[in-house]
């Protein structure tokens, strides 16, 4: 990647918040502005919901499907969350670093903690608050996609995941999407700026030197 034409190694941006804060809603309005960013489209063994687009916002597959990419590796990272199995796809995380891009990636605590294992450099970890609990249940239930019981279950599971929030690098209050998006951004550009991701600097200094 090129910047500035200095050369830049991609990094994995990670969005985590308990189900129903934002990050579907951040990540999408992300994508619309960062040209440089990927999306890191999991494999899930949860049922798709009304609006769900294969290969956009999940490759749905069957248990026994999920098993076998467990045991062939083909996973970076995989975790059981409400009952169903989430993992990233190992090959496309490659490609996109490789080509000097950037992933995001919407993961839960468990995921991030296993990225930041093998890749801790190169991982930009951001935790999403939701304003109040009456506005996360608000939330939930406006998305109203899943059923009554699948809204519970994910409000009783909200406070284990907010429980994590001092493990990541960065956490920001989702009130509003615009600043939000802002926030998530600012994050992004300086992360970007950090000296150890400009691999290209030393040659462009050297180069800037020898001309003074
Ligand atoms: N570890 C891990 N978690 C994932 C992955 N994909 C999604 N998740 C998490 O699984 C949880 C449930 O996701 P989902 O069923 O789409 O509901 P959401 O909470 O509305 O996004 C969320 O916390 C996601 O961040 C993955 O590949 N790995
Ligand atoms: N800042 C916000 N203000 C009001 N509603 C929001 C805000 N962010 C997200 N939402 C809404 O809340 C619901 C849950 O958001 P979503 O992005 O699906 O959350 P998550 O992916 O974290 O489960 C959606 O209906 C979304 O439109």
């Amino acid at each position: 990647m090129s910047f500035h034409g200095i050369e830049r190694r991609g990094l994995m941006l990670v969005l985590s918040s308990p189900s129903g804060a934002g990050k579907t809603t951040i990540s999408r309005r992300l994508l619309e502005h960062e040209d440089a960013l990927e999306m890191s489209v999991s494999v899930t063994t949860r049922p798709r919901r009304p609006g769900e687009v294969e290969g956009r916002d999940y490759w749905f597959v069957s248990p026994a499907d999920f098993n076998i990419m467990v045991n062939e590796r083909k996973l970076l990272e995989w975790a059981k969350v409400f009952g169903n199995h989430y993992g990233t796809p190992k090959g496309p995380v490659a490609d996109a670093l490789a080509r000097g891009r950037d992933v995001l990636f919407d993961i839960d605590w468990q995921g991030t903690q296993q990225l930041a294992e093998h890749a801790r450099d190169d991982l930009v970890s951001i935790f999403i608050l939701p304003p109040s609990t009456r506005e996360l249940e608000r939330r939930l239930r406006q998305r109203a996609q899943d059923p009554e019981d699948v809204v519970a279950a994910r409000m009783a599971k909200a406070s284990d995941e907010i429980s994590h929030w001092a493990e990541y690098d960065y956490v920001v209050l989702n009130e509003d999407v615009d600043s939000t998006l802002a926030q998530v951004r600012a994050i992004l550009h300086a992360e970007r700026l950090k000296r150890r991701r400009q691999t290209g600097l030393g040659d462009f200094v050297k180069r800037l030197r020898d001309g003074v």
